[in-house]
C-alpha cells in the first residue's frame, strides 16, 4: 500500500495553549494540499514541558484537542495523527496522543510509558501502560513517545500484532539528535518496520530542541529528514518494502520467546 505522510516540525510556545492551537490547522490544510494521508505533529504541543502549570493549562480531558483534530481530519480528508498533548483526566495529568480519522472518529489513544525522568516527568505526570493499534488505509500501525524509543522491548510488544509503521512524536534535545537518529534507525531495522518520527524545532527555558524529524525505512534507511528549522514535508512510502523485508530475513518467524525476559 502506498501511504503519503506529512510530518508537521514546529515550534511550540511554552506554556501558551492559545497560541499553539492556532498552528495546527494551517499545517492540517498544507498537508492535505500536499495529497497527505495522515499528518503527523511532535510531541506536548499544546503546552511544551511547562509542567509546574499543568494545572491551569493541561487540556481537561483532552476536549480541546480532540475537538479540533476530529473536525480537522473530517474538513481536510485526511488522519491527523496528533503529535501528543498534556491532559488532566482523573486528577492526574497524562503526555496523550489522539489519532483521529478521515471520518472525525477517534482512531486509537495512547498515554505515554516511559516518562522521562531528566526532563522531571516522573514528577508531574501519571504513566499510561497499554498498547495502541490502528490501521491506515488497511495498514497495521502502532505509535509511541519520545522516550519510549529507549524502550525495545516495548516497541517489540508493540510490532507483534503485524504492526508495520511506528509512529514517534517527541520534544528531544538537540544534544542527543546523534543518538535519537540511531536509535530511530534501530527500531526500523529490528522491527523490520517503516518508523515516522516527529520532533519539535525551537526553546525553552531548559533545552534547545533540535528538529531532525525523519522516515526511516524498515532497512533502517533514513529516507526523508527535516534540518532544524519549522517545516512540514511530505513522502509516499510503499509499506509492502515491510513484507520484503520479512520475507528474506524471517526476524520475527526466529525469535525464541521462551529466552527472553
Ligand atoms: O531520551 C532522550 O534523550 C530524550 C527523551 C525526551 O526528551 C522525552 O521523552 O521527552
Amino acid at each position: 500500500m502506498k501511504l503519503t505522510i506529512s510530518l508537521a516540525q514546529i515550534d511550540i510556545a511554552y506554556g501558551n495553549p492559545d497560541e499553539n492551537f492556532a498552528k495546527i490547522e494551517p499545517l492540517v490544510k498544507q498537508a492535505a494540499a500536499a495529497g497527505a494521508d495522515v499528518v503527523v505533529f511532535p510531541e506536548m504541543w499544546n503546552t511544551g514541558y511547562d509542567l509546574s502549570r499543568f494545572d491551569k493549562i493541561a487540556d481537561e480531558n483532552g476536549e480541546r484537542t480532540r475537538q479540533l483534530l476530529s473536525e480537522l481530519a473530517k474538513k481536510y480528508q485526511l488522519i491527523v495523527h496528533g503529535g501528543s498533548v498534556a491532559i488532566k483526566h482523573d486528577g492526574a495529568f497524562y503526555n496523550t496522543t489522539y489519532i483521529f480519522g478521515r471520518d472525525g472518529k477517534l482512531l486509537t489513544q495512547y498515554e505515554k510509558v516511559h516518562l522521562f525522568g531528566l526532563m522531571h516527568e516522573d514528577e508531574f505526570l501519571a504513566a499510561g501502560h497499554e498498547e495502541d493499534h490502528f490501521q491506515i488505509k488497511g495498514v497495521d500501525a502502532t505509535s509511541v513517545i519520545c522516550y519510549d524509543i529507549r524502550f525495545p522491548e516495548w516497541l517489540r510488544t508493540l510490532s507483534l500484532d503485524n504492526s508495520r509503521i511506528i509512529f514517534v512524536p517527541a520534544e528531544w534535545p538537540t544534544s542527543r539528535i546523534p543518538q535519537w537518529r540511531r536509535l530511530l534507525a534501530a527500531r526500523a531495522i529490528e522491527n523490520q518496520s517503516f518508523v515516522v518520527a516527529v520532533n519539535r524545532v525551537g526553546s525553552d527555558p531548559d533545552n534547545p530542541f533540535g528538529g531532525h524529524s525523519g522516515v526511516y525505512n524498515p532497512m533502517g534507511d533514513e529516507i526523508l529528514t527535516l534540518g532544524d528549522q519549522p517545516q512540514l514535508k511530505t513522502i509516499t512510502i510503499d509499506t509492502t518494502e515491510t513484507d520484503e523485508v520479512r520475507g528474506f530475513m524471517p526476524v520475527f518467524e526466529d525469535r525464541r520467546p521462551e529466552l527472553y525476559r
